[in-house]
């Protein structure tokens, strides 16, 4: 691999001694890693079923797991049923560190495809709010897909700028996480693309980005509430002097230091001109561990806790759509009285002290229940996903192995008879999708772009 020469004369200067032994991982091979959904799934039940020879944890992170490549997971139907993420081992450091308590209201600032999201998302168990926001819509699309993979209902995804973001939302996070966009240093050995766009961008553009994204969140932020700041980069400025500066321009708020694990390094304050205190914030090296570089500080807000109180009205609840109460009495054992709103003839399950945040663009206020279509009710993808197999009242259950798992998620229809109507595909219980029954066929309601390929 061809390494920018002003990279690597910065990380000489750096490194000093250490620099040999940092340069030569380049060499070693891509560490591989995938994070187990623990809202569909325990631990001990995923030791049981695990279908991969790998059971090698990665230390700093409960549900990680490294794999080899021949493993292939993104092929396993468990992936479709989403029971975990495929997410560079490095990569879960943030969302591990960040503190979750039980009902907290999270932002997931800089969200997309949805790493963290998927990660901090499954730890607050349903409860609380998460809302995941990506500037980019496109990419707010692939996260969406990830949220709804991973069962998660109470998440709003939006797709904003931070600046009209915190013009709704002054004071209404408990914590904050910005993985934010850097000059991607720690990425090198993943993708070229990183190095083009080193090149192209370079550190003080992204520095830019990096303190207005900053600022925005600590308005959003409640006093005694938390941001966890996270990059995927080298650079001291974009790091330990980023934070610096933070806390010069706010000094309502003190770091927090972090435990180091499994190899993870403190950070270094005299790299960044930065305050003492920084050196309890880490650092990730390749050198130091199986993973690729990142770097992660928590910050805490300082004053007295105070209420928020402009939440979403929620007046409607299921009962109240006669169609769709029809629909979730036959096919579910979900309560009717589950809070709902609709957008455009969707139903969304909203979760408890939403925000209010109209006028900006939301991809998602909640779990998409299904659309009102001309006095019917369609169901959606996310309900399946959403729930387990008790939820549901018609399932048909097949193994794993079971050559019609993979012909269903390509779109196919199979012959099988079953009552007419709806029903769930679960994989060993798990919720794959909706098939409507008729004439021995199981009529393919898999949606066409989450289909396996190949
Ligand atoms: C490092 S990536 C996030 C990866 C993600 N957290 C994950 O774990 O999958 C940074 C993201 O920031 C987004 N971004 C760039 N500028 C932004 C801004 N001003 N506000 C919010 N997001 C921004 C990019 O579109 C990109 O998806």
């Amino acid at each position: 691999m061809k390494l920018p020469v002003a990279f690597e004369t910065k990380m000489r200067k750096l490194l000093g001694e250490e620099y040999a032994h940092y340069i030569a991982s380049y060499n070693h091979p891509k560490s591989r890693g995938f994070r187990i959904n623990p809202l569909k799934v325990s631990m001990e039940e995923w030791n049981r079923i695990s279908p991969f020879e790998t059971r090698k944890r990665v230390p700093w992170c409960e549900q990680g797991f490294y794999y080899e490549a021949k493993e292939k997971p993104t092929k396993h139907p468990y992936y479709f049923a989403g029971l975990y993420y495929i997410q560079e081992p490095s990569a879960m450091a943030p969302g591990a560190y960040l503190p979750i308590e039980e009902g907290d209201r999270v932002l997931d600032l800089c969200a997309a495809p949805g790493g963290k999201s998927t990660q901090v998302g499954s730890r607050l168990g349903q409860k609380g709010v998460l809302v995941s926001n990506d500037i980019s819509a496109t990419r707010a699309m692939a996260l969406l897909k990830n949220i709804e993979s991973f069962g998660i209902r109470n998440a709003i995804v939006t797709a904003e700028t931070p600046e009209r973001l915190s013009s709704k939302l002054e004071g209404y996070f408990d914590k904050i996480l910005i993985d934010a966009p850097c000059s991607g240093e720690g990425m090198f050995k993943k993708s070229e693309e990183a190095i083009k766009s080193w090149e192209k961008y370079g550190v003080s553009h992204c520095c830019n980005l990096q303190r207005e994204i900053l600022d925005y969140a600590a308005h959003m932020l409640r006093p005694q509430g938390m941001i966890l700041y996270s990059t995927c980069t080298f650079s001291p400025e974009e790091n330990e002097g980023m934070m610096e500066a933070f806390l010069t321009k706010h000094p309502d708020f003190k770091v927090i230091p972090l435990t180091p694990k499994g190899g993870i390094q403190k950070a270094h304050p005299e790299w960044g001109g930065a305050r003492e205190a920084l050196k309890d914030a880490l650092r990730l090296w390749p050198h130091h561990l199986e993973g690729e570089g990142h770097f992660v500080c928590l910050l805490q807000k300082k004053g007295e806790k105070k209420e928020y109180r402009s939440y979403l009205p929620l007046e409607k609840r299921i009962k109240d759509y006669p169609d769709m109460a029809t629909f979730f009495e036959k096919e579910t054992t979900i309560s009717l009285e589950t809070p709902v709103m609709e957008v455009k003839g969707k139903i969304y399950a909203v979760p408890k002290e939403s925000p209010d945040l109209s006028g900006l663009r939301v991809l998602r206020n909640g779990l998409l229940l299904g659309e009102l279509k001309n006095k019917r009710f369609e169901p959606s993808h996310a309900l399946v996903l959403g729930y387990e197999k008790d939820c549901f009242k018609h399932t048909i259950d097949f193994k794993a192995e079971d050559e019609a798992v993979k012909r269903y998620l390509k779109g196919e229809t199979l012959l099988y008879e079953a009552p007419k109507g709806y029903h769930v595909i679960t994989v060993d219980g798990y919720p794959l999708g909706w098939v409507k029954a008729q004439n021995d066929r199981l009529k393919n309601e898999y949606p066409p772009s989450w289909r396996m390929m190949g």
